[in-house]
């Protein structure tokens, strides 16, 4: 018998409400979906499906009401440094250099200054902010500052990537340059990921399977498989194999 294989995230059944002053309004409602190992999956669907508190409850910041979360077999009971999270708001520490906002994960992980220093160096460089390591964040345009957090959560090494809409406060190039950036390193190092966009394109071009959902409830509408070839190229945006499969996201998203 092929061994059984244990995907990397599992949502069993996972329902999340918030009470209200007179109900109870359910924000997720009995999600089910396994992701591989080394998947990346995107999540599309309109404002208020309960993309961030499915991404929230994996990451271990908001428990669910119902259901369970398994990371590698196990349930989620908060925050782990094998899942790293990314937001669309930067979230660096504004008193602190890049290199300092890279290296701040690996101290409390007790990794000895030396070996910070030399892990925080390859990946500022691995994001393009060689020269700006001494900076501080208010120095950086937008994209740095992204940069910046990508390296921050890359850099303590996590097997999992959660990112709620990184790339959604980004002008247009800045945010193509960043999602080659983000598939190179993905196809290199495998983590998973798990990728909250509202941008129909950039869902397909990043993904092996956009998770599509639905609201009121938010719950899970439709998985589409991606299928197209990596390393994903500006060709490959352009093709038409490419086109057909932004139009079926496009109409599960908008024609609900
Ligand atoms: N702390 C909270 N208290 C009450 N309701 C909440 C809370 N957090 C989220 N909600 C509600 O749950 C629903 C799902 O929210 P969520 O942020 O997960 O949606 P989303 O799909 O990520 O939306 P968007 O695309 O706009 O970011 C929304 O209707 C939201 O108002």
């Amino acid at each position: 018998m092929p061994p059984k294989i244990v995907p990397k995230i599992v949502f069993d059944n996972v329902t999340r409400r918030f009470d209200l002053k007179d109900n109870a309004f359910i924000a997720l409602d009995r999600l089910s979906l396994d992701i591989a190992d080394g998947e990346f999956v995107t999540v599309v669907g309109p404002s208020g499906c309960g993309k961030s508190t499915a991404l929230n409850i994996a990451a271990g910041l908001l428990k669910p009401s119902e259901g369970t979360v398994l990371v590698d077999g196990k349930a989620v009971e908060g925050p782990g440094p094998e899942r790293g999270m990314i937001f669309q708001q930067y979230a660096l520490f504004p008193w602190l250099t890049v290199r300092q906002n890279v290296e701040f994960g690996l101290r409390i992980k007790g990794e000895g200054a030396a070996r910070r220093r030399q892990i925080a160096e390859r990946f500022i460089d691995l994001v393009g902010l060689g020269d700006f390591a001494d900076a501080l964040p208010k120095t950086l345009s937008g994209g740095m500052k992204q940069r910046c957090a990508i390296a921050r959560a890359y850099a303590v090494d996590p097997s999992i990537l959660l990112m709620d809409e990184p790339f959604g406060a980004l002008d247009a190039l800045t945010r193509v340059q960043l999602q080659d950036q983000l598939l190179d390193t993905w196809s290199r190092e495998r983590r998973t990921v798990m990728f909250i966009t509202h941008d129909v394109d950039e869902a397909v071009y990043l993904a092996n399977r956009v998770i599509v959902m639905a609201a009121r409830p938010g719950r899970l509408k439709e998985i589409i498989e991606v299928g197209l070839p990596y390393p994903r190229t500006e060709e490959i945006r352009l093709s038409a194999a490419f086109m057909s499969i932004r139009n079926r996201v496009w109409q599960a998203v908008y024609h609900q």
